[in-house]
C-alpha cells in the first residue's frame, strides 16, 4: 500500500503566539523544502530546527517568518518523516501555509490520523492511542495522571501479561489434542486451566472495581443540589462555579429546570446539578421540575441537601431525608446569618452525612464544604500510582465480557467438560483482552476510534 503524506494544523484555531502545521509521510521534508527559504532542508539532520521564511513558489510572496522542525523516520511521533512548521499564531498565516502544503500534494489529515499512524506503525497500541485523546481532554490533574499512565503503557503491559497466562493454557490443551496418549498432560491442563482462569479473573475483577473511580475522574462526580424552594441551591451553584450561572431571586420556585456545570473543587471534578426546589405544587411547569429533581436525586453519586437555618423543618424535608437513605450526601444548613429556627437536634438524628453551615450571601462556609467534599472523596481513594485505572468505556465493556467468558470457562471446568470445549471460552477471553490493546481489533473499530480525535492529532 502506498503511504501518502498528510498535513494538518495541529494547534487550536485562534489567536496565539505560535501555530503549527504538521506534516507526516515520505514526502514531507521535500514538500516543506519547496516552500522554505533558508537552509536546504533535504540535507538537514534529524531533529533539528531551522529559521527561515515560507514563500509561495509561484508568486514568490512571503507567507510568514517561521521555524521548521525536521524529524526523520523512524524515531518520530508517527514513525514517519515529520515536519512541523512553526508559524505566527492567528488565522491567516497558518491557513495559508496549510493550503500551500496541500498544493504541494499533501492530503489533509483525517481527525486522529497522526496518532493512527503511530498505532499502525507499531509505536503505540490502541489503548495508548486512546490515552492520547484522554490526555488532551483531561480536566483535572488526577485524570491527567491516569491518562499519562495509560499512555506510558501501564494498562497494556497488564493486559499482555494476562493474555500470556491464557495462551499458556491454550498451548497446553493443544499439546493434549495432538498427543492424547500423554494422560498426565491432560490432568495438568485441567488443573492449570483452573488456576490460570481464576488468577486472570481475579485481576480483571480488580480492574473493574477501580474502573468506577476512573469514570468519576473522567466524567466528574454527579453532584445534585437538592432542597425545598428558596433555601439557596442556585446561590450555592453560582458560588461553586464562581459565576452567575443560575438565576437567583427571592421567589420560591425560581429554578424550573435542571442546570448542569462542571467545577473542580480541590482537584475533584464535580458535575454540579442545580435542581428545582422540591415541594408539593399545583403549577404544571414546576411540578415537572420537581419530578426531575427527584430523578436527579436518585441518579446522583453525591447529594448536597440544603436546608434553611431560618425555617423549621417541614415534612418535605423529612421526606427528602428518607430518600437519601442509600446515598452519599452532605447536609448544608444555609442562611446562618439569619435567626436559627431549624431544629438542629433533629437534623443530627436524621443525618448520616456531614453537616455544614453556610451563609452564601456572606460567602461563609465554602471552605468547610470543600473540606467535607475532599474528605469524602479521598477517604476511599486509591492512588493512581499503585493501581491501574481503566476509565475508558470501551475497555470496561471488554473487561466485563472477558470476565463473563472466564466465568463460563470455570463453570465448564467445574462440570468436568472436555478441555477443548473449555478452551473455546479461554480463547474468547484472550481475544476480548486483545481488543483492548488493538491486537484483535477490527479495522472498522480502529477507524471509528480514531475518527473521534481532534483534527491535527
Ligand atoms: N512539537 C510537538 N510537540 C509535542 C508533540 C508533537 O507531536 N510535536 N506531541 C504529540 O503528541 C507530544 C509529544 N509526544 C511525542 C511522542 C513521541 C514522539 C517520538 O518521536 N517518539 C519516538 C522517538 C522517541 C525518542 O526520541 O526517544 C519513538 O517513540 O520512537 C514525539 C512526540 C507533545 N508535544
Ligand atoms: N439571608 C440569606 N439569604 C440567602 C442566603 N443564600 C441565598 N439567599 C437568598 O435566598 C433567596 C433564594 O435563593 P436561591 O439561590 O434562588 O434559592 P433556590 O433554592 O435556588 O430557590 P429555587 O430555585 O426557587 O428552589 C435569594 O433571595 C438569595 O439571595 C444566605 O445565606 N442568607
Ligand atoms: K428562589
Ligand atoms: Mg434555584
Amino acid at each position: 500500500m502506498e503511504i501518502d503524506t498528510i498535513a494538518a494544523i495541529s494547534t487550536p484555531v485562534g489567536e496565539g503566539a505560535i501555530s503549527i502545521v504538521r506534516l507526516s509521510g515520505p514526502d514531507s521534508i521535500q514538500m516543506a523544502n519547496q516552500l522554505f527559504k533558508g537552509k536546504h532542508l533535504m540535507e538537514a539532520k534529524s531533529h533539528t530546527m531551522h529559521y527561515g521564511k515560507i514563500v509561495d513558489p509561484t508568486s514568490e510572496e512571503i507567507a510568514d517568518e517561521v521555524i521548521v522542525s525536521i524529524m526523520r523516520a523512524p524515531k518520530t511521533f508517527t514513525c514517519e518523516d515529520v515536519v512541523e512548521i512553526n508559524c505566527h499564531g492567528g488565522l491567516i498565516a497558518v491557513q495559508r501555509i496549510l493550503e500551500m502544503v496541500l498544493e504541494q500534494g499533501a492530503r489533509l489529515a483525517d481527525p486522529g490520523e497522526f496518532t493512527k499512524r503511530a498505532f499502525l506503525n507499531g509505536r503505540i497500541d490502541l489503548s495508548q492511542a486512546e490515552a492520547v485523546m484522554d490526555v488532551i481532554q483531561s480536566k483535572t490533574n488526577k485524570a491527567m495522571n491516569v491518562a499519562l499512565n495509560q499512555l506510558d503503557g501501564k494498562l497494556s503491559r497488564l493486559i499482555r501479561k494476562l493474555r500470556q497466562e491464557l495462551i499458556e493454557t491454550i498451548a497446553h490443551v493443544e499439546v493434549n489434542i495432538d498427543y492424547p496418549e500423554y494422560d498426565d498432560v491432560e490432568e495438568m491442563s485441567h488443573e492449570l486451566m483452573q488456576i490460570k482462569t481464576k488468577y486472570v479473573e481475579g485481576e480483571i475483577k480488580k480492574l473493574l472495581q477501580v474502573a468506577e473511580q476512573g469514570k468519576i475522574l473522567r466524567e466528574g462526580i454527579k453532584t445534585a443540589i437538592i432542597g425545598r424552594p428558596n433555601v439557596g441551591k442556585s446561590s450555592l451553584m453560582n458560588s461553586l462555579v464562581q459565576e452567575e450561572r443560575a438565576i437567583v431571586t427571592d421567589i420560591p420556585g425560581t429554578t424550573r429546570d435542571v442546570i448542569e456545570e462542571y467545577v473542580n473543587v480541590r482537584g475533584i471534578p464535580l458535575k454540579l446539578i442545580d435542581t428545582a426546589g422540591i415541594r408539593e405544587t399545583k403549577d404544571i411547569v414546576e411540578k415537572i421540575g420537581v419530578e426531575r429533581s427527584r430523578k436527579m436525586l436518585q441518579e446522583a453519586d453525591l447529594v448536597l441537601f440544603m436546608l434553611n437555618n431560618n425555617e423549621m423543618l417541614t415534612d418535605d424535608d423529612r421526606m427528602i431525608f428518607e430518600s437519601l437513605e442509600q446515598l452519599n450526601y452532605i447536609v448544608i444548613i444555609n442562611k446562618v446569618d439569619l435567626e436559627r429556627k431549624i431544629e438542629m437536634e433533629e437534623i443530627m438524628k436524621l443525618s448520616k452525612g456531614a453537616i455544614i453551615s453556610t451563609s452564601l450571601i456572606n460567602d461563609q462556609g465554602s471552605t468547610e464544604l470543600e473540606t467535607a467534599l475532599s474528605t469524602m472523596f479521598f477517604s476511599n481513594e486509591l492512588s493512581s500510582d499503585e493501581v491501574t485505572y481503566v476509565s475508558n468505556i470501551r475497555h470496561i465493556s471488554l473487561l466485563k465480557q472477558a470476565k463473563a467468558s472466564l466465568d463460563d470457562a470455570q463453570h465448564a471446568l467445574a462440570l468436568n467438560m472436555p478441555l477443548d470445549i473449555v478452551q473455546i471460552d479461554v480463547t474468547r477471553t484472550w481475544e476480548l483482552l486483545g481488543e483492548i490493546i488493538g491486537d484483535t481489533a477490527s479495522e472498522s473499530l480502529i477507524d471509528q476510534l480514531f475518527s473521534q480525535f481532534c483534527l491535527g492529532k
